[in-house]
């Protein structure tokens, strides 16, 4: 699949932007007007910077306000027109894109439509020019893309074809399916963009909401699948109107872009695939996946393919070595219930355990930097194949100095800076205690520390010595993870988890809280008996800052681990016993509760005595706390009664409040 993108997408110079879309690896790019009329560079010598980088110059765009006008100004439009078609011959530019008229339109005729567009064709013929009628949606009479690929019918002339916008068609929820009785020949261009669903006028919503495929709620796969059908060949583009995207880094923003092109192809792909085998939306088989990808003339690249994680491996946090703050944390752990299981055997290290949660304290942080989320480990079935889909979707592998004797563990960067690794077992914990010379991997290793997972010892010693639990707290577990997303990197995030882990996003919320609206976006897998296998909470704050080094940023944002336990009130107690800081939880909460759920008296009594919180929903009722905090780094502990599936979202208000007073001194 050509891919491509408009320099609308993308913040700085157009010679930025040219640069950043070629270093992202896309083959073309649309030129908006603006983007050249701005800059000081000739059409000569963009077109020969754009040879140089190798990126094709795909269409011109926008011309505006043609069609549905009368004689005198049609002739006029045809004056605006020739101009542009001399500067795309300078540009070395061969397609211009003619969105319907919004502007000057009065006279809605068809017939008239066809002549005046036939016209222009003609002219552009003249010039070597191809012209792509698009339907805008809120076009005057012109607004739906059937529409307009009849008028390019009754038009009739080689030089005329269509141009498919999916916000335009998806926003005003057009049928899809029609796609394919356009002759793929007439469809001379290929624009994409995704959108959350908003109620709004359908104008602002495209001039500012536009995301890259992935990051919203359109059915993308589905269009492209129609487009392909439809036998189409030529560049998909994004062109995605959207305030951050606007102003973030350009190298970033194009690399997050060529991702969602990436997924969207392979997405397109599994669509294929399962339509052609009937199998709805279960999984194709690889065959049918490999055939899929090369039924259309629009070849399909896919990628491995994995299966979403079935469980959290490990939460690390990072501080410095002898900081107050690390020993602080490490009280935390204790008071939490949480046994050490000793230093790792080469770096300043260690491993706590609570059941099955692990914890990773690693103390090789700079001085003077505040604790961090640093590293989070997911359980996957393949942690090479998994982690070759991540590279191949653009994410950064972490560059880790493989060690003699050490696991070799896959793992890439979140766009947040947060490490993902991609784990099989649980055998790294051999290289934690005193007792490590026996562990299954310490005989394993070489000089270059390659070899294959399948290579590796059984792994049982680490599973059992990671699964034992001191202080016979039961079982306990990650229950969910909650990362502080800055606000640039935000739709990246959930288009990195859901492309690269297979995490599905839930609808987004809003949570209140003193320093401003928090946007809490749910990324999880799916519902099974005994629970979710991986939950992950992603909030955003305007006031989270981007930072390559998470501990950098100011400790006005939080992020936390939450452990669920078998019975949370015998927990707390214990907790308290050891002298755990928790959050303090107002009075005022326990009132509304009690006002809310008619609670029992001596149940809500415990509630308040252990700073408990509570909720339910339509399936269960769910119990937490949280700890204080220590830098950016708190924790949850949580237990849920009969199948609960949320997070406790209507006490987040009150954790923020809390965690607020607490940082302000109050
Ligand atoms: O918002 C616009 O004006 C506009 C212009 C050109 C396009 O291709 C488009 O989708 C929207
Ligand atoms: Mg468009």
């Amino acid at each position: 699949m050509r891919t491509g993108i408009a320099t609308v997408c993308l913040s700085g110079t157009l010679e930025e932007k040219l640069r950043a879309a070629a270093k992202a690896g896309f083959g073309g790019i649309e030129i908006f007007e603006t983007d050249l009329v701005t800059s000081p560079l000739s059409p000569e010598h963009v077109r020969a910077l754009a040879a140089d980088l190798g990126l094709g110059l795909d269409l011109y765009q926008p011309f505006r306000d043609f069609d549905s006008v009368p004689e005198e100004l049609y002739r006029a439009n045809l004056r605006r027109a020739e101009a542009k078609f001399r500067l795309m011959g300078r540009l070395g530019m061969d397609t211009v894109l003619v969105c319907s008229n919004v502007g000057t339109a009065s006279i809605d005729d068809d017939a008239l439509r066809a002549e005046q567009l036939h016209g222009l064709a003609e002219l552009a013929a003249r010039h070597g020019v191809k012209v792509a009628y698009e339907a805008l949606a809120w076009g005057t009479y012109v607004n739906d893309y059937e529409h307009a690929a009849r008028i390019v019918a009754d038009a009739d002339h080689p030089n005329l074809g269509t141009c498919l916008d999916t916000f335009h068609i998806l926003s005003r929820g057009w049928d899809t399916e029609p796609i394919e009785k356009i002759p793929g020949e007439k469809i001379f261009f290929v624009q994409v963009a995704d959108a959350p669903k908003l109620s709004m006028d359908v104008l602002s919503w495209s001039r500012h909401y536009r995301v890259f495929p992935g990051e919203g709620q359109f059915d993308l796969p589905k269009f492209l699948g129609h487009v392909a059908r439809a036998g189409y060949n030529g560049p998909v583009s994004l062109e995605v109107f959207n305030d951050t995207f606007r102003q973030a880094d350009v190298e970033r923003t194009a690399v997050d872009a060529m991702r969602s092109l990436i997924w969207l192809e392979e997405r397109t792909a599994r669509h294929l695939a399962a339509e052609a085998a009937g199998t709805g939306s279960g999984a194709p088989s690889p065959a049918e996946l490999a055939r899929a990808s090369r039924a259309y003339a629009m070849p399909l690249t896919t990628l491995p393919q994995v299966a979403p994680p079935t469980g959290i491996n490990f939460a690390e946090v990072i501080s410095a070595d002898g900081a107050p703050r690390t020993a602080e944390l490490e009280r935390l752990l204790a008071q939490l219930g949480f046994a050490s299981r000793g230093e790792h055997r080469t770096k300043p290290v260690s491993l706590w355990t609570l059941g099955d949660a692990r914890i990773v304290l690693n103390r090789q942080q700079a001085r003077g930097l505040e604790p961090a989320i640093s590293a989070l480990g997911f359980d996957v079935e393949d942690g090479v194949a998994a982690a070759a889909r991540a590279v191949q979707l653009r994410a950064v592998p972490v560059p880790r100095p493989s060690q003699a004797n050490e696991e070799i563990l896959q793992a890439v960067n979140a766009p947040d800076g947060t490490e993902v690794f991609l784990c099989e077992d649980t055998r790294w914990v051999a290289e934690f205690g005193e007792d490590q010379a026996d562990g299954p991997a310490a005989d394993e290793g070489t000089d270059d520390g390659e070899r294959s997972p399948s290579s590796a010892g059984t792994g049982s010693a680490g599973q059992t010595s990671a699964g034992q639990t001191s202080g016979g707290a039961g079982t306990a577990r990650i229950d969910h993870i909650n990362l502080a997303q800055p606000w640039q990197h935000f739709d990246e995030a959930v288009l990195f988890y859901s492309s690269v882990l297979a995490l599905t996003p839930e609808a987004s919320q809003d949570v209140s809280s003193p320093s401003g609206l928090v946007r809490s976006q749910v990324m999880q897998t799916a519902d099974r008996p005994g629970g979710r296998a991986v939950r992950l909470a992603l909030n955003l704050a305007p006031w989270i800052q981007s930072d390559s080094v998470k501990g950098a940023r100011t400790d006005t944002f939080q992020e936390h681990v939450a452990i669920e336990v078998d019975d949370l009130v015998a927990h707390a107690r214990a907790c308290r016993g050891r002298g755990l800081p928790f959050l303090p939880i107002p009075e005022n909460y326990y009132e509304d509760l009690d006002a809310r759920y008619d609670l029992e008296p001596a149940f809500l009594a415990t509630l308040r005595e252990l700073d408990l919180l509570y909720d339910r929903d339509a399936r269960g009722a769910f119990l937490h706390f949280y700890t204080a905090s220590v830098g950016s780094v708190f924790f949850e502990v949580v237990q849920r009664l009969g199948g609960y599936d949320g997070f406790g979202a209507p006490n987040a208000p009150v954790r923020h409040a809390v965690q607020h007073a607490a940082r302000h001194g109050g």
